[in-house]
């Protein structure tokens, strides 16, 4: 058995807890995967470093109403690939060799799971001990449980970025971020997509205006198919490596639908690791959706109040599952660690997020039937505005017909409550209504106390806010930018 100060599980935004104030510290590091976690390895950063080029592919594709013609004449995909990984497993690397050399810090590249309060086994069988322990151990994709998921053809995101070549004809399965992520990557790569959804909705969560023309688009550039669940997936015959996905409706199982495809890749959510850390025998709280419960501290709860000494961050007890919410929820439980008399709590008023596609989304806030509700429930009253993207100069520039900015605000004061972008840089343009969020400027005061570089695309945002029915003299205006207008 050993003890330590802190035990950190998970490599991933748990790494970044380590600063130099915690060199007093005798530390373990403890991670049974690929050492930076989800997002540097499987997630956010590869799929983005796919995404870009899968754009610049697109718009060559899209290119000829500006009166120009392209074409994509091929992708090297291993190539492609190999840049990726090659940087990615060099940092990965780099990171355990860096943390290995620490004197204070104890790597064990190996998993764990708790067998009482702040005790640990690892796999090998030793047992750890600690005065704090801070649960980042993530969560893993969902396989649904049918025949034939245990092919080498069936994929999740944890692998198919590292498949040999860029395959002919790909099903991607579920309809969220990821699926739409990689729908967007290898049609616009080349590969024959088809995209099945169980629900009649993609991109649920979205604002219906967004989700609505991200489906439309979705369709001009690859082959929708909604109101379908997976059922199997066998080796097809004749035809060597290839497969056959068969789906049926969920409300008529008789209803049989069947594709066929080279790679299937299985994008149906993600469930919390809680499960394979036996987080029971520490005696902490599961809530119903498998997240490990924490309060605004993160501090982990048993029984329904915080256990002594242990903390959680990041996917495994958040329902965001987004890296920058997992890096805030890092730095209050590394500031909170170090300062148990002034604990901070992590501020999840705003969070916003993108999806990666071509056009991209960005969403910030209510959508506006959350704020429907919230206005009937607060006894006030809400204004919205679209603004497209095509009614602005830089969008007359772009021939652009999809792009849209959609602002919900507080009638009376102007406070905004939700924005919602599809198009061109969204993910971008976004973060100035972000900032406003956080920090409490009005719609009126947004648009009007500052410049906006004209004929820059953020002047979508700027008709947006002044499209919005605000009072020009908010309650909630400061004194220095209300002179200044
Ligand atoms: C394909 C994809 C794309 C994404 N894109 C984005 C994006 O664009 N933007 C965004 O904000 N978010 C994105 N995300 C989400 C983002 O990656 C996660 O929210 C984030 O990485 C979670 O970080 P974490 O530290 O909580 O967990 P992780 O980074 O997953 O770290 C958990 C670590 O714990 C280890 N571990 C688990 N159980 C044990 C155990 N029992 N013992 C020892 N070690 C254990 C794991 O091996 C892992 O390394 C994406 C996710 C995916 C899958
Ligand atoms: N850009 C980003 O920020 C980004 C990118 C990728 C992932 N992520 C994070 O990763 C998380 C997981 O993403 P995800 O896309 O896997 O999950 P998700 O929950 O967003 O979407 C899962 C989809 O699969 C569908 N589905 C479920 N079971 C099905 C079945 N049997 N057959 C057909 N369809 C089925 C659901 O209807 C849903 O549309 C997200 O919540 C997100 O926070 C973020």
């Amino acid at each position: 058995m050993r003890h330590f100060d802190l035990i950190i599980i998970g490599s991933g935004s748990g790494n970044s807890i380590l600063t130099e104030d915690y060199e007093g510290l005798d530390v373990a590091l403890v991670d049974g995967g690929t050492f930076g976690g989800t997002c540097l390895n499987v997630g956010c950063i590869p799929t983005k470093m796919y995404a870009y080029p899968a754009t610049v592919a697109r718009h060559a594709r899209e290119v000829e109403r500006l009166g120009v013609e392209a074409e994509v004449t091929r992708v090297r995909w291993r190539e492609m690939r190999d840049r990726i990984f090659g940087r990615i497993d060099a940092i990965s690397r780099g990171g355990l060799d860096y943390r290995r050399s620490l004197p204070h810090v104890t790597v064990y590249a190996e998993h764990v799971r708790f067998t009482g309060p702040r005790t640990l086994r690892t796999a090998s069988g030793e047992e750890l001990t600690a005065e704090q322990i801070v649960v980042a151990a993530g969560s893993r994709p969902v396989l649904p449980e049918v025949p034939g998921i245990d092919l080498p053809q069936v994929h999740t995101s944890d692998t198919v970025m590292r498949i040999e070549e860029l395959p002919r004809r790909v099903v991607v399965v579920g309809g969220g971020y990821i699926g739409a992520e990689f729908a967007h990557v290898f049609s616009s790569l080349g590969s024959r997509v088809t995209q099945v959804n169980r629900s009649h909705r993609i991109l649920r969560y979205h604002d219906p205006e967004i989700a609505e023309r991200f489906a439309r688009e979705a369709a001009r550039q690859w082959k929708l198919e909604m109101g379908w669940a997976l059922a199997s997936v066998t080796e097809a015959e004749g035809e060597d490596g290839a497969v056959t996905a068969t789906f049926t409706d969920p409300e008529d199982p008789t209803l049989t639908m069947q594709i066929p495809a080279d790679v299937v890749l299985v994008a149906t959510g993600r469930r919390p690791n809680t499960d394979l850390l036996d987080v029971a025998a520490a005696g902490l709280d599961v809530r119903e959706d498998g997240l490990l419960a924490v309060d605004e501290q993160q501090r982990a709860l048993a029984g329904g109040t915080p256990a002594e000494g242990v903390w959680a961050l990041g996917d495994i007890s958040s329902p965001y599952q987004l890296k920058h919410v997992a890096n805030a929820e890092a730095r209050t439980v590394q500031h909170n660690l170090m300062h148990p008399g002034s604990l901070r709590a992590t501020d999840h008023r705003f969070v916003p997020s993108a999806v990666f596609t071509s056009p991209q989304i960005a969403s910030v806030g209510m959508t506006q039937a959350e704020a429907e509700q919230w206005a009937v429930e607060h006894g006030t009253e809400i204004t919205t505005k679209v603004q497209d993207y095509g009614s602005t100069a830089y969008g007359w520039a772009m021939e652009d017909h999809v792009g849209l900015c959609k602002l919900i605000a507080e009638k009376g004061t102007g406070r905004l409550l939700g924005a919602h972008l599809i198009g061109e840089e969204a993910s971008v343009l976004i973060q100035p209504l972000v900032q406003a969020m956080s920090f409490g400027l009005d719609a009126h005061t947004m648009a009007r106390g500052q410049y906006w570089i004209h004929p820059a695309l953020s002047e979508v945002v700027e008709n947006a806010l002044l499209g919005l029915e605000v009072p020009e003299h908010s309650p909630l205006a400061p004194e220095a930018l209300v002179a200044r207008r």
